[in-house]
This record gives structure tokens, C-alpha cells and sequence, in this order.
């Protein structure tokens, strides 16, 4: 412990004041021109000394009588004080820096030189002060320093040096010369200058700085208190080195006089300064509070602390004897054991816990009590607590009631979804067999209608044009079969009137969808039946645009013309393992009730006559009849007949509008196996326009041509009329068109009628008739169709009917007079039909379609 904090002062800082005190007051004394002599002396005794010791070498630097100056310099490296030593007492400066080879690392010379001194010196008096002799500052070597000390020293070591030469027996007398000092310092044992001296010297520094001492022996304070022993021992030697010994007891009665009265003044003080603040701190509340509070935790920590340790003591023990006595197994039962206790004392712990906290509730119900005094309050809480919690009793078994019903609730909705899931999979089956269904139906009712011998009317509603306002359509709904008409008032009650069709196509409809409807009929060409397609309407409502296509003809904008051979050629193609078909077209027109031939190559526009076909099949033998074998053919003929029918609009002006135009399909198919040949012919019709003469307001040739017109289809429409009310005369005479048309009306033929409507209202005159027209076409029936069959059974009795014939004219003497030339049949080459085929009789009483002699069909007479 630091004698500072507690006392400011110490032993030796009086002791060195009173010396300094001392060495004030010495200063009075005149003594200088015998010290200097006696210095000189004594400096030049240790010069001498040191050379005759050190050799004549080693004391080159240093003179026999030197000076002060000379003295210091040439001691001043420490050299010869180094060497003089170790000659007295070898070995004990270990190392003599002799050269500055000997100090490496030091660049700078005088840094060298310096630091050489220093270590040399230092390592000299450290040797001289561990054999107690008396010593000097290394500074005392520098300029200005204390040369007598110097001296003094050496002189020491010479004193001690002649000891030894002289056996080192008995006393040996410091001071160097006896005679010179006759003072002598007796040593108690043999070996005077050792450690013990210094040893000794401090014990007894210590018991004199006794209150200041560390009373623990810490070595660390040991080591500064022999530092300041050392330090007030030079002081105390340098003091009494310049003073005569007869001075001496003088001057330390009077030193220790100074320093003892010096030591009680300042003990008394510090005494009265510790009594005040111990005062100060004894009279503070807080401190007390805090010194109490600190002792308490103080005690209460050395108790614990002691606990500890004796747990430890015991736990240390048990462990050992448990050790000594049980195995493995034991220590594992007793791990187990202790895991039970946690577990137990934890468990005691919340039962506490709960115990406590029942506790407070209870003395929280007290103090409600106390504070509310109702007593009957407790009794009717509790009445609420039981109600509460049977409530909750109740709404748990509600709940597992409600989640049990839920349960069989969840499981029902499955069910029931998957049934739903099922009968709408069933629905969507039966809505899809629905219009299946409906399609069968419609189909059946086509075969019916077939069987019957109707004649098929498709309905066709034209769209508006480019730049027509569409905004406003005659035409209200459509579906399927039927269509629905804007009327005007005049036209009918609802403002509205349904008509009824084997089908009606909407303005969309494509030429695809609407041949595809056709597309049987037409393939029973190949099976040899007779099919008549017309198309019927006003002008301008889509007549030749549902027949041919439209004038700029696309392959999707192809009509029923050019798909149906099309389709034939598909299908004879297709057959052609079994049947060899031979296809030829005629086309014609008529015109102001003539018939003409647009195929005419040779430019003559001569008229046709139309004949009944019922030997060879052809209506107008004398037209051109070409073999076609593809699509490009009957589009190379087309376009023909296209310009031969422009080359007469040219004259007549928009001759389209005001003439039929027929396009007939000649097909005989050949059974390979059997040789049975087949024929069908097929008209393609397009008509004229069916508009009114009055509306028209033409005149001239105009005029001329609408009532042409107007009589062919007044005359088509009395025909339709008398075969719907199956009358037994039918007018095909009146009119060319019903002449050329009556095998496919009035025969075993198919027929369909496309009817076409605007949609504009300032048509819905025209779109009226011509609907109703339709209407009463359809209900025209024809009887079943036949084919046209020659069979070889036939061809017997065609031979047969032959034979009779012969006889029957040479019977008569007018041999060959009923017999038939047998027209050529169609051909591969183009070629003109006979013209003595007689037209039939149509002017009444044969027109009987059930005719035996026209149920053999177009049967070849050889
Ligand atoms: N379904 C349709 N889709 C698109 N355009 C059509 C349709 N029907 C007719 N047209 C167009 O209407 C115009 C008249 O048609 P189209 O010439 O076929 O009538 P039309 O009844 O033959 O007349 P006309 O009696 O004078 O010969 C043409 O420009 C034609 O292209």
C-alpha cells in the first residue's frame, strides 16, 4: 500500500529536507583553499592509482596529476573505472565496451560514444554499489560535475583494493590514506562489501520509515523503498563526504534532531486531518445507509458464499462415497431419481403457484366483501359461475352436435354433388342426342318427303349489298325450317308471318353450308335418279350467286353448279371399281320462250325444241351435249356459255335477269359386274327474275321480255299448282320452262327449289309472293322417285316390245314407221343429239305420273 494515500509526507522526504537544510548552511563555511589542495591530492592519489592498476595503455587518457576536467575526461568512458575494477575484483563488470565495434546497431559516432560511457559507467557504479563503496553520479562525469565524489569512490576501491592485497584479514579501514582520515569503518564479517551491506542497510532504512512501509511485504514496494533507501543513503554520503570525521557526530545529532522534530510536526497534522475526515464521512446519512447496506450484503454474500462452499463439501463427499460404492448403473438410477425430483419440485411450483394465485383471488373476494358487506354476493357469483359454466357444458355438446350434423350434412352434399354432377353430365349427353335427334328427324323427314315425292324448297335470305343500309331487315328470325317476315300491315294481322321450308339459310351462310345440304340429292344423280335444282326469285336476290358463285369467282365462292359436278367426279372416281360413269353437260338458256343453246361453238343462235325425254332421256336433243371429266372442263364450259350469253346481253342489255338458264348433267354409270346401266339427268336451273311487269314499268323489249317472263312463271306456278292439288291435267305446255322442267316436276325426279328473298324492306312485295310461292311448291307431292334402271330383264323385254313392234309394221305393210331410231347416248365426244326424238304429249290426260309406260323411265328402245 502507498504510504501517500494515507499520510503526505514520508521518512525520507523530511530526512532530505533536513539535509538540504543542512548543506545550505555548510555553504557559510570557508574551507576552499584547503579543500581544493586536499581534492587535488586526493584526485591525484586515484589517478595514479587507476594508471598503475589499469596498466600504462589502458590509462593513456587520464594523467598522473590531472585537473578536474582531465580527471572526468579521461574517466569518462568508463574504461579504466571498468578495467580497475575488474584488476581489483575480477568479474565484476562482465563486459567492457572497449571500441565502438562493439555497439553495432549505433550509427551516429557520438550517440555511439555516449551510450559506450553510459553502459560502461552505469555497469561500474551498479559493481561499486553492490561492494558498498561509495559512489557517484554518472553525471559527475560531464563538464561542471563533482569530480571529489569521483575520487572519493576510487580512492574506496583503492582503499579496499590494498585491504585485499594485504590479506583481507581484520578491519578494513575506508577512506583511502589512514593517515589522511585516521577514521576507520569496521566490518562485522569477512566479507564485508557483498550484498549483506546493502541488505542490512535497508532492514534498518525500513524500521526507520516504519509507518510507511507496506505492511503486506509486497516486493514491489519493497523495490521502492530500497530505491529510496538507496537514494537517501547517496544523499546522506554525499552530505557527509566533504566533512571531516571529527564533524561528523556533530552533524547527524543535528540532522536527526531536525528530521524527528520535522517528522512530528507532520504526523500531528496529518493526524488532525484524518480525525476530520473521518468525521465528515461518519456524519453522512447516506454513507452510513450505504456502509449499513454494504456490511449486510457483505454478510449476506459471505453467507452464501459459505453455503456454497459447504455444498460444495458435501456434494464433493457424497460424490466420492457414492463413487466408492456404486457402479455405473447406480449413477444412472440416481440421474433418473434427481430428473423425478426436478420434475416433482417443478410440479410443487405450480401447485404453489395455483395455491398462491387461489390466495389472492380469495383475498381479492374478501376484500370485495369487506369493502361491500353484501354476503349473500359470494353465494350468488358462485350461482353464476355453476350457470356459466353448465351453459358452456351445454354449448360444447351443441357444438359436437352441430359438428357431428355438419359431418353427415358434408357427407350428403357430396353425395348429392356427385349425383347433380352426374344428371348434368346426363342432360349435357341428352341435350347432345337432342340435336342428333333433331337432325335424324329432319332427315327423316326429308326421306319422308322424298317418299312422298315432295319437291324440297330451301329458303336462302340474300345479305344486304355493299353500301346498302342494313340497318333495317325485312327478315325477323330464322331457325331451321323456318323464317319469320317483317310484314306491313297489308300483308298480314301480326305485322309478322312464318313461312315453312325444308330449310332456311340465313345472309351468312356459305356456299359450302349451303351445298352440303344439297349434296345427297345431288349423289343420287349417280344412283340414277332425275334431279331438278331451280333457283327461284326476284331479281337481284341471289339467284345466280347460289347457282354459279359470284363474279369474281373464288374456289370458296363457287356454287351448286360447280360443286356438284365437282362432287360427282369425287364420287365416280370413288366408285370406280364398280361403276364406269360417263358425265356430259348441255347448257341452255331461254329467252323470250326460246330455247338456246350457250355451248354453240359456230355462233349460230338457233332455237331449240324441247322434247319429252322419256326414250333417250334427253329434253333437248338438238342442244350440245359435252362429255366433261373434271372441274376445269365444266369451268371451260361455263365460261362459254357465260360468253355466249353476254354476247346477247350486248344486244338485249342485262340478258341474265331476263332469261332462264339451264345447266343439264347427263350420267350413265355402268355396273362392271352386271352390265346394268343407270341414267341420271340433272337441271340446273337459275330463273329469271320473278319481279312484277307493272313495277318494272318497262316498255319495248323490255316489256316483251318481263312478259315472257312473267308467263314462264306464271306458267311454273300453275303447274306446281295443279300438281299440289293433284289434278289430272298439268299445264307443261304453256310454257318452255315447264316443258323443259316437266320431267323433273312431273316425273320421277327429285326436286329442289331454292328460294331467294332480299332483305330489303322496299322489296318485301316481291318477298312475300315469292315465299308464298315457295310455300305452295312445297307442299306439291311428286310420289317416289325412280331410278332409271336397265336391268336385263328390261333389255328382254325391250327386245320383246322390239320384235312386236317389227311384226306389228309388217303386219301392216308400213314397215318401220313406229320404230325409234336410237338416239346416241351420251358420249366422250361432243356430239349433237338426234332430233327425232318426239317431244311427248304433254297437253293433258298423259300427265299422270304414274303412267306404265312412263314408269319404265328412260328406257332404251333398241
Ligand atoms: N348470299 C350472298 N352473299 C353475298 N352476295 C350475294 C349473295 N347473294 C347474292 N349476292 C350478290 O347480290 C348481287 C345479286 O345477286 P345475283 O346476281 O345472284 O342475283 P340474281 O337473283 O341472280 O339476279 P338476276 O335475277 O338479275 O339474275 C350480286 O352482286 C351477288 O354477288
Amino acid at each position: 500500500m502507498a504510504t501517500e494515500g494515507i499520510f503526505p509526507f514520508s521518512v525520507h522526504s523530511v530526512v532530505e529536507d533536513v539535509l538540504r537544510q543542512h548543506g545550505t548552511r555548510k555553504r557559510g563555511i570557508d574551507l576552499a583553499s584547503r579543500k581544493a589542495d586536499e581534492a587535488a591530492l586526493r584526485r591525484y592519489e586515484a589517478a595514479g592509482w587507476l594508471q598503475k592498476t589499469v596498466g600504462a595503455v589502458g590509462g593513456k587518457d587520464l594523467p598522473a596529476e590531472p585537473s578536474e576536467e582531465e580527471f572526468r575526461l579521461g574517466l569518462r568512458s568508463g574504461i579504466i573505472l571498468c578495467n580497475a575494477l575488474n584488476k581489483v575484483q575480477p568479474g565484476a563488470v562482465s563486459k567492457v565496451v572497449e571500441s565502438p565495434c562493439d555497439l553495432v546497431l549505433i550509427p551516429d559516432g557520438a550517440a555511439l560514444s555516449a551510450f559506450q560511457y553510459f553502459e560502461n559507467v552505469r555497469n561500474f557504479l551498479v559493481a561499486v554499489q553492490e561492494m558498498g563503496l561509495p559512489t557517484f553520479e554518472a553525471s559527475d562525469l560531464n563538464q561542471g560535475g563533482k569530480s571529489a565524489r569521483i575520487v572519493d569512490c576510487i580512492l574506496a576501491l583503492k582503499s579496499y583494493s590494498d585491504w585485499k592485497e594485504a590479506g583481507g584479514n581484520g578491519q578494513w579501514k575506508y577512506g583511502g590514506n589512514s593517515t589522511t582520515y585516521g577514521k576507520s569503518f569496521l566490518r562485522k564479517n569477512s566479507e564485508p562489501f557483498t550484498n549483506s551491506f546493502s541488505k542490512n542497510l535497508s532492514i534498518n532504512d525500513r524500521s526507520l520509515d516504519g509507518l510507511s512501509t507496506d505492511q503486506n511485504g509486497d516486493p514491489a514496494n519493497d523495490h521502492t523503498e530500497m530505491n529510496t533507501t538507496r537514494s537517501l543513503n547517496m544523499l546522506v554520503r554525499s552530505v557527509f563526504s566533504d566533512k571531516k570525521p571529527e564533524e561528523v557526530p556533530m552533524l547527524v545529532e543535528s540532522m536527526l534532531s531536525k528530521v524527528v522534530e520535522e517528522f512530528e510536526c507532520r504526523l500531528a497534522s496529518q493526524n488532525e486531518l484524518m480525525k476530520t475526515t473521518l468525521k465528515d464521512v461518519a456524519n453522512s446519512d447516506d454513507s452510513r445507509s450505504l456502509l449499513k447496506t454494504s456490511s449486510g450484503e457483505m454478510k449476506k454474500m459471505k453467507l452464501e458464499d459459505e453455503s456454497i462452499i459447504n455444498m460444495m463439501k458435501d456434494e464433493f463427499s457424497d460424490e466420492k462415497s457414492e463413487d466408492d460404492k456404486e457402479s455405473e448403473s447406480s449413477i444412472v438410477k440416481q440421474q433418473v431419481l434427481l430428473d423425478q425430483k426436478e420434475r416433482d419440485i417443478e410440479k410443487m411450483k405450480v401447485e404453489d403457484e395455483s395455491i398462491v394465485n387461489l390466495k389472492k383471488d380469495k383475498f381479492s373476494n374478501e376484500k370485495y366483501q369487506d369493502d361491500e358487506k353484501p354476503k349473500g354476493r359470494l353465494v350468488k357469483q358462485q350461482v353464476l359461475l355453476d350457470q356459466q359454466q353448465r351453459d358452456i357444458k351445454e354449448l360444447r355438446q351443441t357444438l359436437e352436435t352441430t359438428r357431428v350434423g355438419m359431418q353427415v350434412m358434408q357427407v350428403k352434399y357430396s353425395e348429392e354433388f356427385t349425383n347433380l354432377g352426374k344428371y348434368i353430365h346426363n342432360l349435357a349427353h341428352a341435350a347432345s342426342r337432342y340435336h342428333k335427334v333433331l337432325e335424324e328427324n329432319r332427315k327423316l323427314y326429308n326421306q319422308l318427303q322424298d317418299l312422298k315425292g315432295s319437291i324440297r324448297v330451301y329458303c336462302r335470305v340474300r345479305p344486304f349489298l355493299p353500301g346498302q343500309n342494313n340497318s333495317m331487315s325485312v327478315v325477323d328470325n330464322i331457325e331451321e325450317g323456318n323464317i319469320t317476315i317483317i310484314t306491313p300491315s297489308k300483308y298480314g294481322k301480326e305485322g309478322r308471318r312464318s313461312f315453312n321450308f325444308n330449310k332456311v339459310f340465313g345472309p351468312f351462310a356459305s356456299q359450302e353450308e349451303v351445298f352440303s345440304d344439297t349434296q345427297p340429292l345431288i349423289r343420287s344423280v349417280l344412283d340414277g335418279y332425275n334431279v331438278c335444282i331451280f333457283a327461284y326469285g326476284q331479281t337481284g336476290s341471289g339467284k345466280t350467286y347460289t347457282m354459279t358463285g359470284p363474279k369474281e369467282l373464288t374456289e370458296e365462292g363457287r356454287g351448286v353448279n360447280y360443286r356438284a359436278l365437282n362432287d360427282l367426279f369425287l364420287l365416280s372416281e370413288q366408285r370406280k371399281d364398280s361403276f364406269s360413269y360417263a358425265i356430259s353437260v348441255q347448257m341452255m338458256e331461254i329467252y323470250n320462250e326460246q330455247v338456246r343453246d350457250l355451248l354453240s361453238t359456230d355462233g349460230v343462235n338457233k332455237k331449240l325444241e324441247i322434247r319429252k325425254s322419256s326414250q333417250n332421256g334427253l329434253s333437248v336433243p338438238d342442244a350440245n351435249i359435252v362429255p366433261v371429266a373434271s372441274t376445269t372442263d365444266v369451268i371451260e364450259l361455263m365460261n362459254l356459255g357465260h360468253r355466249n350469253r353476254a354476247v346477247s346481253a350486248t344486244a338485249l342489255n342485262d340478258r341474265s335477269s331476263r332469261s332462264h338458264s339451264c345447266l343439264t348433267v347427263h350420267v350413265q354409270g355402268t355396273e362392271l359386274t352386271s352390265g346394268t346401266t343407270i341414267r341420271g339427268c340433272m337441271h340446273l336451273v337459275d330463273l329469271a327474275g320473278s319481279e312484277r311487269v307493272d313495277k318494272a314499268e318497262v316498255i319495248g323489249d323490255r316489256l316483251k321480255e318481263a312478259q315472257h317472263i312473267n308467263k314462264s312463271l306464271s306458267a311454273l306456278g300453275d303447274v306446281i299448282a295443279s300438281l299440289a292439288q293433284k289434278n289430272s291435267h298439268v299445264p307443261y305446255r304453256n310454257s318452255k320452262l315447264t316443258q323443259l322442267l316437266q320431267d323433273s316436276l312431273g316425273g320421277q325426279a327429285k326436286t329442289l327449289m331454292f328460294v331467294h328473298i332480299s332483305p330489303e324492306p322496299d322489296a318485301i312485295g316481291e318477298t312475300i309472293s315469292t315465299l308464298k310461292f315457295a310455300e305452295r311448291v312445297a307442299t306439291v307431292e311428286l310420289g317416289a322417285a325412280r331410278v332409271n334402271k336397265d336391268g336385263a330383264d328390261v333389255n328382254e323385254l325391250k327386245q320383246q316390245v322390239a320384235g312386236l313392234k317389227a311384226a306389228l309394221a309388217r303386219k301392216s305393210g308400213e314397215p318401220g314407221r313406229h320404230q325409234r331410231s336410237m338416239s346416241s347416248s351420251p358420249g366422250r365426244q361432243r356430239t349433237k343429239a338426234g332430233g327425232s326424238s318426239p317431244v311427248g304429249d304433254t297437253s293433258g290426260g298423259h300427265n299422270n305420273r304414274r303412267q306404265p309406260m312412263e314408269d319404265v323411265g328412260n328406257i332404251e328402245l333398241e
